[in-house]
Order: C-alpha cells, then sequence, then structure tokens
C-alpha cells in the first residue's frame, strides 16, 4: 500500500531494501523487502539513462519528460478514461547518485542480460514509489494464502510475468492447475471487468485516423511544433475536446481535408495518447477467497470475484494498469516507418 501521507525519503535509501522485480525500455522496477510496514506492498519505479538506441559516439537523447510531468499525465489525462481505481497511487521521492549506483550493483545479476545494456539514470533526483499490484494486503497475515499475479502486455499480447505472494503453491489449490484453467480464469476476469473494453474502446476512438493519417498531418507542422510534446495544462485542453468530439460522434475523417493547424495538432496528440494506452500492461492478480474469512462483500470496482468451474472455490481478483506514460511527439515518423514496414 501505498501511504497517503509524504514519506521521508531517506529512510529509503539503501539498496539492501529494494528486490529486482522488473524491467521494461525504460525504466527498472524493484520491490520493498524492509521491515516498514507503511512501505511494505510498494514498488520504486527508477528510470533509466538512455531514452533510445544510441551509438556510443553519439550524445545520449535524454527523456523530455520529467517525472512529475509523468504522474501528471498518469493521474491527470490516463487515469480519468481508463477509471483511476485501476492506477497504481505514485508519490515521488527523493533520491541521490549514491543510492542509485548502490542499487544498480545489487540488481545487476538479476536483470535479463538483453537488458543490460542501459543503466540507471544516476542524475535522476526522484523515483517513483508506487502500490505494488500484485500485493494484496489483507493477504498478508492469512498464511497460506497464494497470489498469482498475471502481466499482459497489450503490444505482444504476451503473459509477462507471474508473482507469487508468498511463494506457497499446494498441489490441490485450484490456482495451480495448469496453463489452461490459468488463461480460462484470465478470460473471465477479463470480460467480466471494465478496463480492457474501455481500453479498446478508447484505442479505436483516439486512433481513428491511424499512422497513415497522423504522419501527413504532422509532416506539414511547423518544425519547432514537431518537437513540442503537450504540456499537462494542453492534454488537458486536449481531452476536454476529445471528450465533446465523441459525445458528438463527429467524424474526423471527414473533416481532414479542410483542419485547421489546431484542429491537427489535436488529432496528434490524440493519437500519441492512444499509442499510451496500446503500450501498457494490464497486472491482473489472483488469490482464493477463504470461505471463513469475513473479507468484506463491498469491493473496489477493479476487484471482483469468479467461481472456478474446477471446484466449488471462489477466485478473487483485482485488476490494475502499468506502464501508462506519455509519448514523445518525435515518435510519430518512427510510428510511421515501422506501419510502412509491416505494409511492405
Ligand atoms: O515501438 P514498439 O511497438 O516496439 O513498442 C515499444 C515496446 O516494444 P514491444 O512492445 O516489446 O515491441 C517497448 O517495450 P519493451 O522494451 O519490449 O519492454 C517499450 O514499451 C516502448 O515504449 P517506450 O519507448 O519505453 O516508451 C515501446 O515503444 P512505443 O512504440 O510504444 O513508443
Ligand atoms: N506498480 C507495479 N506493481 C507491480 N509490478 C510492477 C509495477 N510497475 C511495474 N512493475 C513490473 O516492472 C516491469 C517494468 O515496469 P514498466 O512496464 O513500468 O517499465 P517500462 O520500462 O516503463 O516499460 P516499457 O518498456 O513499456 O517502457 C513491469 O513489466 C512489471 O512487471
Amino acid at each position: 500500500m501505498l501511504p497517503s501521507q509524504p514519506i521521508d525519503s531517506s529512510q529509503l535509501l539503501d539498496a539492501a531494501l529494494w528486490s529486482y522485480k522488473g524491467e521494461g525500455n525504460a525504466n527498472i522496477v524493484v520491490a520493498y523487502i524492509g521491515p516498514d510496514p507503511l512501505i511494505t506492498g510498494c514498488v520504486l519505479r527508477v528510470r533509466k539513462a538512455l531514452d533510445e538506441d544510441v551509438r556510443l559516439d553519439e550524445v545520449p537523447v535524454p527523456s523530455p519528460f520529467t517525472l512529475q510531468y509523468e504522474m501528471g499525465f498518469q493521474q491527470h489525462v490516463v487515469a480519468p478514461l481508463v477509471g483511476p481505481e485501476y492506477v497504481g497511487r505514485m508519490q515521488l521521492v527523493n533520491v541521490n547518485p549514491t543510492f542509485l549506483h548502490n542499487l544498480s550493483d545489487s540488481m545487476a545479476d538479476a536483470r535479463p542480460k538483453a537488458r543490460r545494456t542501459k543503466l540507471l539514470d544516476f542524475s535522476q533526483p526522484y523515483a517513483a514509489l508506487i502500490a505494488d499490484l500484485t500485493y494484496v494486503p489483507h493477504l498478508k497475515m492469512a498464511s497460506p494464502t497464494k497470489v498469482v499475479a498475471v502481466e499482459i502486455k497489450q503490444s505482444t499480447g504476451a503473459a509477462l510475468n507471474n508473482f507469487f505472494q508468498p511463494a506457497d503453491a499446494s498441489a490441490h489449490d485450484p490456482l495451480s492447475t495448469g496453463m489452461a484453467s490459468l488463461f480460462e480464469n484470465l478470460i473471465a476476469i477479463l470480460t467480466r471487468d471494465n478496463l480492457l473494453q474501455r481500453l479498446r474502446y478508447h484505442q479505436r476512438n483516439l486512433d481513428s485516423l491511424d499512422i497513415e493519417g497522423i504522419f501527413p498531418l504532422y509532416a506539414t507542422l511547423p518544425d519547432d511544433v514537431k518537437n513540442a510534446n503537450p504540456s499537462l495544462s494542453e492534454w488537458k485542453e486536449t481531452m476536454d475536446l476529445y471528450r465533446q468530439r465523441i459525445e458528438q460522434n463527429d467524424d474526423i475523417a471527414a473533416q481532414l481535408s479542410k483542419c485547421s493547424p489546431k484542429e491537427r495538432l489535436q488529432f496528434i496528440h490524440e493519437y500519441l495518447l492512444a499509442a499510451t494506452l496500446k503500450d501498457c500492461s494490464i497486472i491482473i492478480a489472483m488469490w482464493l477467497k477463504d470461505p471463513n474469512s469475513t473479507e468484506s462483500s463491498d469491493t473496489p470496482a477493479n476487484e471482483g470475484t469468479v467461481r472456478l468451474d474446477t471446484s466449488s472455490q471462489v477466485l478473487r481478483y483485482r485488476v490494475g494498469i502499468l506502464d501508462i506514460d506519455p509519448k514523445r511527439i518525435t515518435k510519430i515518423p518512427d510510428y510511421y516507418k515501422l506501419d510502412q514496414n509491416i505494409v511492405e
């Protein structure tokens, strides 16, 4: 759980308190394993140094986004679209180069080989402390309950990771009955829950022009505008116009030939938001409901239950969303190239 009050970051700056959890292209995520109950169930998301493939003789291109900007984007742009209940709460904490170097050393062996070319960004003043979406707080005491968490990376459709809490699988545990039933459970959950539907709905509406429609609009922008990422207040405006557009059921393809520079930018920003929603991951934590527990039936909107076919037991689940960072406007030519390569 993420504490609601600001925490004193100095108590967190010890690499021994963190264990490697996973990483993507831009961040490494470590889980808190220290004694403080306030921080138990949190992860620290730490930014990597290079933002894109850079030859050794080139100066790395730093991310244009500060962590404050990323946090604002997640909370004020993405969360209202998908539902704030799905987005892990986040708090920025001050870090320093010594801590980041120690952290980098302590988790070096745990990192997948293919990811090791990118190091942490040792100059970052902040890291993001986020609720661990694989952690179920009220199960902490109720051993031996197991949590299985599956992460689905939408862009590849791959189920990436399984996390267990605590690692205690019994042979008769219906959560351990194999991949086929795991996938059945996942499908039952994703069909019942709202997140996937909302993602699909907004991906479709925000990407209605496709990169083939967006790239020609981008190509006509003046150079300075081509490089200008929207500010958070511009994102707010983009969101307001997007909502109006879908409420009025406007056909944007029909407006293309006569659209103003402002409208062009609106469509480009909408496309970038679609790129975020396509690249994010869904994480589903599942655990068996204890038939004797007094767990409240009044569950949050991102939690629910499914009855397992294989037994009379009830599976509880919680759905969350990961990696909802903004995409740079300068990536549009890359998206176009990728699309053309696929077409060819
Ligand atoms: O370009 P793609 O489609 O390969 O997607 C990138 C992802 O690759 P993958 O989905 O595995 O093919 C890539 O994922 P991985 O590195 O494979 O984990 C990132 O998510 C990257 O986003 P960003 O540069 O960190 O903002 C993703 O970049 P965006 O395209 O979302 O900007
Ligand atoms: N809040 C969280 N709770 C639990 N696990 C998390 C959380 N955030 C991230 N992770 C784990 O860490 C991994 C990397 O995190 P994330 O996807 O945010 O990295 P990234 O570098 O931003 O990804 P990308 O390659 O898409 O840019 C995730 O795939 C997931 O396994």
